[in-house]
């Protein structure tokens, strides 16, 4: 059910929380109804990936980066799928124990390949480390607009000198324009001109972005955008 009045005041954490915590701690529950979308998801971050990396000067065009970090991980389906393929230690922020679990149990973690896990919200979290890649995938929308703003801040303060912030999320379709709210999961998602915004007040500017190709029409999913961040050279 939608509503698309003051989408992001009706976020409610301990509701996106209850909602979570109902859900298996499995891959294909991270993707609703649609977990056969993961393999054409993955492969679209990829491709994004190795596009920015050529197009920015700076930024390391090859090999692994040194450090990422998968937020709103949830069970680390892309950790698994695609981060830990471009990294050399990814860590992770998700704030459902029973899905940290998950990645703290896995074997990329006895590899070494997943560091820290942070069990906590994107808007409590404070990076401790330089990042070289900072990956949000569909968990934006559990944040209000100033969570947001403030969560792009920290994570702009993080980046390592060439780092890279990726957000990867759904946009709204809303007829009127507006950010579309979901009392399923609490969780608001928003235009593309609204994460514009949160990104230019975070002092972030957008260096590429594109949609996702290659869902199936017949699932009728929303659009899916890549935003790749730097920061603004005048801060
Ligand atoms: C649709 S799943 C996506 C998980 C993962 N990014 C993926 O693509 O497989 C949304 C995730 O956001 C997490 N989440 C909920 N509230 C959050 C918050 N405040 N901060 C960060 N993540 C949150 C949920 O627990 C869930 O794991």
């Amino acid at each position: 059910m939608t509503d698309s009045t003051a989408a992001d005041s009706k976020i409610n954490h301990a509701a996106s929380l209850k909602y979570w915590n109902s859900v298996p701690a499995t891959t294909g529950s991270m993707l609703g109804e649609f977990p056969s979308v993961s393999r054409i998801d993955l492969q679209g971050s990829k491709t994004f990936l190795a596009k920015v990396r050529r197009l920015l000067p700076g930024v390391q065009s090859e090999g692994k980066f040194h450090q990422g970090v998968d937020c709103g991980a949830g069970v680390g389906r892309v950790t698994e799928g695609f981060l830990s393929h471009v990294c050399e230690v990814v860590d992770a922020v998700e704030p459902v124990a029973k899905f940290t679990q998950v990645m703290q149990d896995s074997q990329l973690k006895r590899d070494g390949v997943i560091g820290t896990i942070y069990t906590r919200g994107l808007e409590s979290w404070t990076p401790e480390k330089k990042y070289d890649l900072i990956w949000v995938q569909w968990c934006a929308g559990h944040l209000t607009d100033s969570q947001l703003i403030d969560t792009t801040v920290r994570c702009r303060k993080s980046l390592t000198e060439n780092g890279l912030m990726v957000f990867k999320e759904n946009l709204s379709t809303h007829f009127s324009g507006q950010d579309m709210y979901d009392s399923e999961d609490s969780s608001v998602t928003r235009t593309d001109a609204k994460f514009r915004q949160v990104f230019e007040a975070a002092g972030m500017d957008v260096v590429k972005s594109e949609l996702q190709k290659g869902f199936p029409r017949s699932f009728n999913l929303l659009p899916v955008q890549f935003y790749a961040l730097r920061p603004k050279t005048t801060n």
